[in-house]
C-alpha cells in the first residue's frame, strides 16, 4: 500500500505540515503516525469532496475551432467530464462527425440536455450569440456555464458561470515583462536606480498593489 507523509505533501505544496493535517482532517482524512497517509484513499476522498467521483455529462455548443478543439482534448474524462453532444447552429454541419461524434444542431439542444442530464454547458460560439446559447441552456436546465466567447453573460440566481479568456492570461504576462524591462533599464541606470524604492513592490512583493493605468 503506497503511502505520504504529511511532510512530504507540504513540502510538495509549498505549505505547512500542521496546516495540511488540519486540511485533510475536514475530509476526514487521517493519516497514521509514522506511516502517512494511503495514496489511493486520499486520491479517492480529495476527488469525493471536487464532485470529481461522479460522471459529469457536458455539452459544447459551438463546434467551431475552439468547440472541435475542446471537444478532442482528451484531459475531461478522466477528470469524470464526458461530452455528451456537440451542438452548433450551423445545419451544414449537423450530423459531421467531429472527436468521433456527430454534431447536433441547435434546434436539438433542449432535448440533449434534458434526456442527458447535463448540467454543465461550455460556450463556444462568436461573442454575439453567446448570451442567446446561454439563455436556452439556462431554461433547457443547465445550471453551470463555462464561456469563452468574450462577452459578459447575465444569469439567474443559481446558475455559475466561469468565464475564460486567454488574452486576459496573456495580458498579465506581458505586464509583468514590462515590469522586467523596466527594472533592467534602472539597474542599468544608477540614477534611476536609487531612485528605485522597495515601495514600488506591493503588499506581496510581487505585482504593486494599484494596477498602473
Ligand atoms: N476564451 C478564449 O481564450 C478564447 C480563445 C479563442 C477563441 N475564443 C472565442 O471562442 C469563440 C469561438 O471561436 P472559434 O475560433 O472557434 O470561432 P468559429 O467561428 O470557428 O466557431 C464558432 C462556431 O459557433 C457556431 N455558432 C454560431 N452561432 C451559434 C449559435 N447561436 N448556436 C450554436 N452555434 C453557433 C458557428 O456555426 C461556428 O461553428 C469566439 O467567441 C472566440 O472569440 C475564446
Amino acid at each position: 500500500m503506497p503511502t505520504v507523509s504529511s511532510e512530504e505533501l507540504a513540502a510538495a505544496a509549498g505549505v505547512n505540515s500542521a496546516k495540511l493535517r488540519k486540511d485533510f482532517s475536514y475530509l476526514g482524512s487521517y493519516g497514521t503516525r509514522g506511516v502517512g497517509y494511503d495514496v489511493e484513499y486520499l486520491v479517492y476522498q480529495i476527488s469525493r469532496e471536487l464532485g470529481l467521483t461522479q460522471d459529469w455529462p457536458v455539452v459544447i455548443v459551438g463546434i467551431g475551432n475552439l468547440g472541435a478543439a475542446l471537444a478532442n482534448y482528451g484531459g475531461f474524462a478522466s477528470r469524470g467530464f464526458r461530452v455528451a453532444a456537440l451542438i452548433d447552429a450551423d445545419p451544414q454541419m449537423a450530423g459531421k462527425p467531429v472527436a468521433g461524434m456527430p454534431v447536433q444542431h441547435t434546434d436539438e439542444l433542449e432535448r440533449i440536455i434534458q434526456d442527458n442530464g447535463v448540467s454543465i454547458g461550455v460556450i463556444a460560439t462568436p461573442a454575439g450569440a453567446a448570451q442567446q446559447v446561454c439563455d436556452r441552456l439556462v431554461a433547457a436546465g443547465v445550471t453551470s456555464i463555462l464561456n469563452f466567447a468574450p462577452t459578459v453573460l447575465t444569469v439567474p440566481d443559481g446558475v455559475d458561470v466561469r468565464k475564460v479568456d486567454l488574452s486576459i492570461e496573456l495580458q498579465i504576462l506581458a505586464f509583468h515583462e514590462q515590469r522586467k524591462a523596466g527594472e533592467e533599464a534602472a539597474d542599468t541606470m544608477p540614477a534611476v536606480a536609487a531612485r528605485k524604492q522597495p515601495a514600488d513592490k506591493g503588499p506581496d512583493g510581487d505585482v504593486p498593489a494599484v494596477m498602473p493605468a
